[in-house]
């Protein structure tokens, strides 16, 4: 629990001035509509992001195991260090990967491959069996398939054959894909005076490094996505109204490059409220560590119409976890810079 005293540590470490944000209309999309691979496309071109609604999912599924993370963050909090500190995977709290991200969060990280289970998430179950073993396996497979779905819809509206060009890579069952809690305590303390005009950040301004990301939350705000900046004149924050029905699914970085940049990898970041504590579960689809990854041939007709250069998930996922979360990842695929004088990123 944060108390006044601690105001200045909180001023150093997460508050951010309020800059001007509104709420926008995410596009909404029903996967069954026939329109659908049209919306998809039109809003991952614009924006990066878009709501998945009427998906089958029971809400219990969710509520489940929302209330299953939430009994495990409201454990005192030497238990729940002996699942930390992540390796990536485990338990962790405001600190957000190994290179000095801080935010005003705390969670559970882990890779959703039964083969690659880090000691850590083994001790997390062992800590917590009933707990996390369904839940978590339940609730992935339905995000899975919702996230397969999405992605093959895309293939199908950027007229691209095979359909599961995206879908196989999550669906291999090497896939290197991680599944994310976090919770988002409120504090109080920003409705004091001294602290008004100011935000507090739960998680950095960041893109996602996978294919693909399906986010699903209670229904405290917090997520905003920044604006394509149409007139130039600085970062738009745009907020997104919470729906706990319904999933949020964003454009990651790979995705980005195998669309030749038509796919936005949106910025995204999340505020603290100040009464209501976040939780938010996050899917990110990535593509076995071995999988090659480029521009679409079929997108791209001429090379030199190609913006990225080839790299595995591998040497761009070690890269990526060597930078800070804010940080261009995508320049390392960016075939116009030169890396020969710099460290990778
Ligand atoms: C600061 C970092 C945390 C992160 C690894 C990184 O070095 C840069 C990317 C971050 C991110 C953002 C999306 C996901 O939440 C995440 C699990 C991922 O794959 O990349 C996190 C990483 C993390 O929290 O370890
Ligand atoms: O918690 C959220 O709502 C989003 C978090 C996020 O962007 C992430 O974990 O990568
Ligand atoms: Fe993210």
């Amino acid at each position: 629990m944060v108390v006044l005293s601690h105001q200045s540590a909180l001023n150093e470490l997460f508050l951010v001035k309020t800059c001007k944000s509104t709420f926008i209309g995410v596009p909404e999309v029903d996967l069954t509509h026939p329109e659908a691979k049209t919306t998809i496309v039109k809003a991952c071109q614009e924006f990066g992001l878009f709501k998945v609604v009427n998906h089958g999912v029971p809400l219990e599924l969710m509520t489940h195991l929302e209330n299953e993370a939430l009994k495990f963050f409201m454990q005192p909090q030497s238990l729940k260090d002996k699942a930390g500190p992540p390796d990536p995977y485990g338990y962790g709290s405001k600190r957000i990967g190994t290179n000095g991200d801080l935010g005003w969060v705390e969670y559970l990280l882990l890779n959703t491959n039964p083969d690659v289970i880090s000691p850590k998430t083994l001790q997390l179950f062992e800590q917590n069996p009933e707990m996390f073993r369904c839940g978590v396996e339940e609730y992935i497979g339905a995000v899975k398939k919702i996230c397969c779905e999405a992605l093959e819809l895309m293939a199908d509206g950027l007229e691209i054959v095979p359909r599961n060009v995206f879908s196989r890579m999550i669906r291999d069952e090497r896939s290197d894909s991680c599944f994310r809690m976090n919770r988002y305590p409120e504090c109080p303390e920003l409705k004091v005076e001294a602290l008004s005009g100011r935000n507090l950040t739960g998680f950095g301004e960041h893109t996602d490094p996978q294919i693909i990301s399906v986010l699903r939350s209670n229904n405290t705000s917090g997520l905003q996505i920044c604006l394509p900046d149409g007139d130039g004149d600085g970062t738009t924050w745009a907020s997104i109204q919470p729906d706990h029905t319904s999933f949020f699914i964003n454009v990651g970085d790979l995705l980005q490059v195998m669309t030749n940049g038509s796919f936005k990898s949106v910025k995204h970041r999340v505020l603290v409220d100040s009464s209501m504590s976040r939780l938010s579960m996050i899917y990110f689809g990535g593509p076995p560590l071995n999988e090659k990854i480029a521009p679409l041939p079929s997108l791209v007709s001429r090379e030199e119409e190609s913006l990225y250069r080839e790299l595995t998930w591998l040497e761009y996922k070690n890269a990526a976890y060597k930078s800070k979360l804010s940080d261009n990842r995508l320049s390392l695929f960016d075939k116009s810079a030169d890396h020969s004088d710099k460290s990778p990123l």
